[in-house]
């Protein structure tokens, strides 16, 4: 690990979860400095402040996260432009392209986009990323450093791709809780309590996770591999493989709406 300084901005979901994937992997509390009007619960030793001014003109982040919405992010930037030519700055936000953060940080920045995911917390993230022109190969180590220590990492070199990144694995752990949740209910419907349902569902989805990661069979052939021919899987299947109804169109729909709305955030 060769980040020292970490400056936090925002530390809502995705970024708390990423911070406690940071700390269980060993980086140090005192190394990270987070700046979140109302954040609470945060963990012991790192520093807290409620506004950028209250940051000492000593601290100098190697990295500077920006995860705000990207609603507030125009507004939040500027507080930041005397960082840049000393930091490296790590956008995580949906929508906003490099060239935004240049606007508002000044065209000199080194700003690098990244599409992290919740799994971070649990280090089983995946972030993609895209550096700007102008960041040398050291921020960009830097940044590898800090994300593998919470998932996979990879890079772009098109960064119109990041909208379909987002729509696929930033916002996919919520399609598989969603997953989960849908099939407890379903559960519920088909006659079973709601504690069994949940716990068969959980179990499931984490279950079919980890074979999935662990294997070296493709996700079609695990499928294929729990369907007996006329048995109960096939059943099923039949009805959410539908070509016109199920969860391939779904899911095709769902992905194109979020890309939609990451390129409605761009500006
Ligand atoms: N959630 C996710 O799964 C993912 C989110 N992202 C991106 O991460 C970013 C954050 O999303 P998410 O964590 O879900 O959102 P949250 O609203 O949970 O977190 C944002 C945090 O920023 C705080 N905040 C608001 N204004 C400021 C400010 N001026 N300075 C510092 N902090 C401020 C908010 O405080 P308050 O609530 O009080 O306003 C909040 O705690 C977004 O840009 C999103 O696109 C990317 C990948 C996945
Ligand atoms: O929903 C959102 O906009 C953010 C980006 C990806 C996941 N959450």
């Amino acid at each position: 690990m060769i980040v020292t300084k970490i400056l936090l901005v925002g530390c809502g979901k995705m970024g708390s979860a990423m911070l406690a994937g940071w700390l269980e992997r060993g980086i140090r509390a005192a190394d990270v400095v987070v700046v979140d009007p109302h954040a609470q619960g945060l963990p012991d030793g790192v520093t807290v402040l409620g506004d950028v001014d209250l940051l000492s003109k000593t601290f100098i982040p190697d990295i500077t996260i920006l995860a705000v919405k990207p609603q507030v992010m125009a507004e939040v930037l500027p507080a930041y432009a005397r960082l840049a030519g000393q930091t490296v700055f790590l956008s995580i936000a949906a929508g906003k392209p490099v060239a935004f953060f240049r606007r508002h940080l000044g065209e000199a920045a080194a700003v690098i986009r990244a599409m992290p995911n919740t799994p971070a917390a649990v280090q089983r993230g995946i972030t993609v990323c895209f550096a700007g022109a102008n960041v040398a190969q050291e921020p960009r180590a830097l940044a590898q450093s800090l994300l593998e220590a919470v998932g996979e990492v990879a890079w772009i070199d098109d960064e119109s791709q990041m909208d379909a990144v987002t729509a696929v694995s930033g916002s996919g752990p919520a399609y598989v809780f969603l997953l989960a949740e849908v099939m407890a209910a379903a559960g519920v419907a088909a006659g079973l309590p709601a504690d069994l349902a949940d716990r068969l569902a959980r179990a499931t989805v984490s279950g079919g996770g980890e074979l999935l990661r662990q294997s070296l069979d493709s996700s079609a052939q695990l499928r294929v591999n729990v369907t007996s021919p006329g048995g109960t899987t096939a059943a099923a299947l039949a009805v959410l493989m539908d070509e016109a109804k199920g969860m391939a169109p779904l899911m095709t729909d769902a992905v194109a709406a979020a890309t939609k709305r990451g390129k409605e955030l761009a500006g």
